[in-house]
């Protein structure tokens, strides 16, 4: 069975949903570590007044009996808290009222969906694409992510996410070891590992929301333990990192991604690109590098995966932008109520779960069995077969 999700829900509507298919059974669910995630994904600087409205925390109602998953599928709810506010105007039965009543949108935004959105289903209140295009979802995307982690975690696999970059500022380089990295970012309000770097985010990002502008950035997740051999080189849509690129720009404002290096192997000869071989009895065989992030051939190579993503400036802006009103094509200049002025460090913890979701599912076709015991004995198998080699 392919691990499989969708999610429904609008921004401004009760609740966002998620259906997952294909767990496991008797796979045990940390409902703390869970809530926890979307605490993770709600912090960060620079968000705006939303984030103080809403205290997300995940319902599961289907799949879980007793604190274990049936093998059935997993239904999941996060609530909207400021739905209270839209009840109305998010109400499904028709309702009466002017437009400003049923705050519809006629001017659309440059950067977001509202105009594309507009065109292509015939809407003529763009609100009608604001409300589902919104990175509100991508609170349920983490709480599907975060099983996907319980998941890799039963099995020793690891996942951090750190901010590398807000607009001029970048964190510098370090080497970490997998926990540390995760306690120091967890204290860090902009998920930098250095203190100096986090004061300066923070004074840049004041900067940039005095100026009514907004700011983007570049954020990196990291996986360890994964075993050589996750997807495969014999088809297109099976090689894994093909896949986790989709994932990562399939983030509300992603525009770019890189595994390893990335854009560096551009630049550079082979000698300094490819990560030579080695072996040891100890170690098996392994890499003197790691500059391709953990991929080759599509499949992963045992070491680390090390996924970059790049995320554009929030489009919604208190400085207007040149854009033109539906209902009069006449040029406005945009009015905002409220908005986010950076969501990068929020968006690395996004990251982490898109990939962690992606590594799960390759990590089922490979092991995959209707209980985790069956996956145990197939990963205990396969590691046996590896040692062999
Ligand atoms: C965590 C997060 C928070 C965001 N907050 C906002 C926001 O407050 N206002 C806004 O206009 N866009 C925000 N965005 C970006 C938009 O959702 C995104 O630009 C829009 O959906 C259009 O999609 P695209 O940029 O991928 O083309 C946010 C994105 C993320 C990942
Ligand atoms: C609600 C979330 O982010 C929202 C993403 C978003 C957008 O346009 O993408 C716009 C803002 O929504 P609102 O206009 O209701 O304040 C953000 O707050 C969230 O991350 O949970």
């Amino acid at each position: 069975m392919t691990l499989r999700y969708l999610t429904a829900g609008e921004t401004h509507g009760p609740q966002l949903t998620a259906i997952i298919e294909g767990l496991p059974s008797n796979l045990k669910l940390d409902f703390e570590a869970l809530n926890f995630e979307l605490a993770r994904r709600q912090k960060g600087y620079g968000r705006g007044r939303r984030m103080q409205i809403e205290k997300d925390t995940a319902e599961i109602v289907g799949g879980v009996r007793h604190g274990l998953t049936t093998g059935a599928p997993v239904a999941l709810v996060v609530a909207n808290n400021d739905w209270t506010h839209w009840r109305n105007i998010m109400n499904i039965e028709p309702i009466s009222g002017t437009d400003e009543e049923k705050r519809r949108v006629h001017r659309p935004r440059p950067g977001h969906a509202d105009l594309n959105g507009g065109l292509k289903y015939n809407l003529k209140d763009l609100r009608n694409v604001l409300e589902r295009s919104s990175a509100r979802e991508t609170a349920i995307r983490v709480a599907v992510g975060a099983i996907a982690k319980q998941l890799l975690g039963h099995f020793g696999i690891k996942i951090a996410g750190q901010v590398i970059r807000i607009g001029e500022i970048e964190a510098p380089p370090h080497q970490l070891p997998i926990d540390e990295l995760i306690s120091k970012t967890e204290n860090s309000s902009v998920r930098v590992v250095d203190p100096k770097t986090e004061k300066l985010m923070e004074a840049y990002i004041d900067k940039i929301k005095e100026e009514g502008d907004s700011i983007g950035g570049i954020v990196e997740c990291i996986v360890e333990g994964v075993p050589v051999g996750l997807g495969s080189h014999v088809q297109y849509d099976r090689k894994l990192d093909g896949r986790i690129a989709q994932a990562v720009m399939s983030i509300n404002a992603f525009k770019g991604v890189e595994i390893g290096i990335g854009f560096e192997a551009g630049r550079l000869p082979g000698s300094k690109v490819h990560d030579e071989i080695l072996y040891s009895e100890e170690r098996g065989y392994h890499r003197a590098s790691n500059r391709l992030g953990g991929f080759e051939g599509g499949m992963t190579n045992g070491m680390p995966i090390v996924v970059r993503g790049v995320m554009k400036p929030i489009p919604t802006l208190y400085k207007p932008l040149q854009s033109v009103d539906i209902d009069t094509k006449e040029p406005f200049a945009a009015q905002v109520e409220r908005s986010d002025a950076c969501a990068v460090p929020a968006a690395s913890v996004v990251l982490e779960h898109v990939v962690a979701w992606e590594v799960a599912k390759a990590f089922l076709e490979k092991f995959g069995g209707d209980s985790l015991e069956e996956i145990e004995r197939n990963v205990k198998s396969y590691l046996a077969q590896l040692e062999s080699y």
